[in-house]
């Protein structure tokens, strides 16, 4: 079994970056709610408290008995963290002079395990408006910075550590290492590789599928096609995959998905549903209302499927981890009703298996490029379910596609022709409700808009604009407007997320 670290997630905005920093660290560890801790996993190493936006001294702060934790684990608090380990013990902690916010130094470092190789005057990164003010007696510490005394502590006795400062971010310039010393300290083998889960994850679904048969909802894209290639490797013949043109796919994607899923050797059924998505979404324009039809219509194909195909007992998910960690969030709000097809199974009486539920995207590339599958595969940028139907704003209609697809097919193949695709993060062309005048050959036009839309990021929680050259832009909007019909304005879409996010709808 493969071993873990346990991150107890009081709320933070960087408990998923602690995450990230130890799979970088080749260990494999889960984020729970800060009360869900799993006591009777027996492949536990050792636990990591985030920090919070709740003062330890809110009334209704986040709080959980870490009796059951101390002593048995090896445990890192780290900033809200730590404060609570002070707060539960009889220290004090309090609103005071000395709150930090962004660079610090650590002015004395003493020697000890967790700061080994770790030189005084290391830069870390701080965001407290609390500070650990009275210590209990058997917490002992190991580097302050100017401003606060307590900037790490260990307790005396037990394997028990707290740093007030965020190790995980980028720029506490030796937080990795803080990290990987903490690893080291549990006894983390750190040989959680692509390879080894591609291996693990293989053999997994081997035991729990037997001779089972299993239906994939396979979209094209980066997670469902990772999904399909360790499926097909662990079970062959009884995957059967579905894919599924709504009418609102990319121009030419059906055809140039199924082509290529044809050297993956897999068992690929391609749905043409066109007609019964346009019916339904005529004359709807609330964003809302399109995103709840389309995830509808996906339901009801994938239902006409698999009683085509009979004796079906399981259904395969794309899901990866920010899917899982975003509908467990435990302050958050839901902006927009993802479609996934997590809706089917009641429906569909189907078991789920969803082996890559636990990785970010950039581990799913990596396992995707372990299993040798092709590269432009791997890189693609995600598309949503919705696909163009959420980026032809306002309602649909079968014209409006199509001036969209011949629209976003210029913006992607000049993307590819200029060598800015990798780039990018994600891009696309979006159709607003939107008419202007224009003049072209002499004569007035009445036509529609079309928005560029790119965007970098890591993991599309945040996201900025891309700083495209002024060049390739001017180029994209001349070929837009010459070639496709119904389109006299393009218009560049220079906003971040938040505030914005990165589809219009
Ligand atoms: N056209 C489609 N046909 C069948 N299934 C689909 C289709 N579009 C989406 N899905 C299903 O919905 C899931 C969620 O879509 P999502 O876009 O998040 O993931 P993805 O398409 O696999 O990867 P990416 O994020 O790279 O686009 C997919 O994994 C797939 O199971
Ligand atoms: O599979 C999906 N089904 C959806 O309903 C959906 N809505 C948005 N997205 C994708 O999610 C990321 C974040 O999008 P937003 O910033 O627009 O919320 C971006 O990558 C979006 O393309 C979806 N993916
Ligand atoms: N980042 C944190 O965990 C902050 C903890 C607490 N809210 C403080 O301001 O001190
Ligand atoms: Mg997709």
């Amino acid at each position: 079994m493969t071993e873990k670290i346990i991150i107890l997630d009081f709320g933070s905005q960087t408990t998923q970056l602690i995450a990230r920093r130890i799979r970088e660290l080749n260990t494999y560890c889960e984020i729970v709610p800060y009360n869900k801790f799993p006591q009777d996993d027996t492949t536990v190493k050792g636990v990591i408290l985030s920090g919070s936006p709740f003062s330890v001294n809110d009334k209704d702060a986040f709080y959980t008995d870490l009796n059951d934790i101390r002593k048995k684990y090896p445990l890192l608090g780290i900033c809200y963290g730590a404060q609570l380990l002070a707060h539960t013990s009889n220290g004090k902690v309090e609103k005071g002079d000395s709150r930090e916010y962004g660079r610090a130094h650590l002015v004395t470092i003493n020697n000890d395990l967790l700061f080994d190789g770790i030189k005084e005057g290391s830069q870390v990164w701080m965001s407290h408006g609390d500070t650990i003010t009275v210590l209990p007696a058997d917490f002992k510490i190991i580097a302050s910075t100017e401003d606060v005394q307590a900037a790490a502590y260990k307790i005396d006795g037990e394997q028990t550590w707290g740093v007030q400062f965020h190790p995980e971010v980028y720029h506490s310039t030796d937080g990795t290492r803080i990290l990987s010393n903490f690893l080291n300290i549990c006894g983390c083998k750190k040989d959680w590789t692509p390879a080894s889960f591609v291996e693990s994850t293989v053999a997994e679904l081997k035991a729990q599928l037997g001779d089972d048969k299993v239906i994939l909802a396979l979209s094209g894209g980066v997670d469902s096609s990772v999904t399909a290639v360790l499926l097909n490797q662990a079970i062959g013949k009884n995957l059967t995959c579905v894919f599924v043109d709504h009418g609102l796919l990319r121009k030419g994607e059906f055809e140039r998905v199924l082509k290529d899923y044809e050297h993956l050797g897999l068992n690929v059924i391609g749905v043409d549903a066109k007609e019964r998505f346009y019916k339904a979404l005529a004359g709807v324009s609330d964003p809302e209302q399109k995103r709840k039809i389309i995830g509808k219509g996906f339901i009801d194909v994938f239902d006409e499927e698999a009683h085509k195909l009979k004796d079906i007992k399981w259904l395969g998910q794309g899901t990866i981890y920010p899917d899982i960690i975003e509908s467990l969030s435990i302050t958050g709000t839901v902006i927009k009703s993802h479609h996934n097809v997590g809706g089917l199974p009641e429906k569909m009486n189907l078991k789920l298996v969803e082996p890559l539920r636990l990785l970010f995207k950039d581990e799913v590339r990596r396992v995707g490029l372990e299993m040798n599958m092709m590269e432009h595969l791997i890189k693609r940028h995600p598309f949503p379910g919705p696909g163009l139907g959420i980026r032809v704003l306002g309602d649909i209609t079968p014209e409006k596609v199509e001036i969209l697809q011949n629209a976003d097919d210029i913006y992607m193949r000049m993307l590819n022709e200029y060598h800015l695709y990798d780039q990018v993060w994600q891009a696309g062309a979006i159709l607003l409700p939107v008419k202007s005048v224009g003049v072209m050959g002499d004569e007035r036009t009445y036509e529609f808009t079309i928005a560029l839309r790119a965007v970098t990021s890591t993991d599309a929680m945040t996201a900025d604009w891309a700083h495209l050259p002024y060049e390739f832009l001017a180029k994209v909007s001349n070929e837009i407007i010459n070639k496709v019909k119904g389109v006299n304005r393009v218009v560049y879409d220079i906003s971040s997320k938040p505030p914005a996010t990165i589809e219009w709808e």
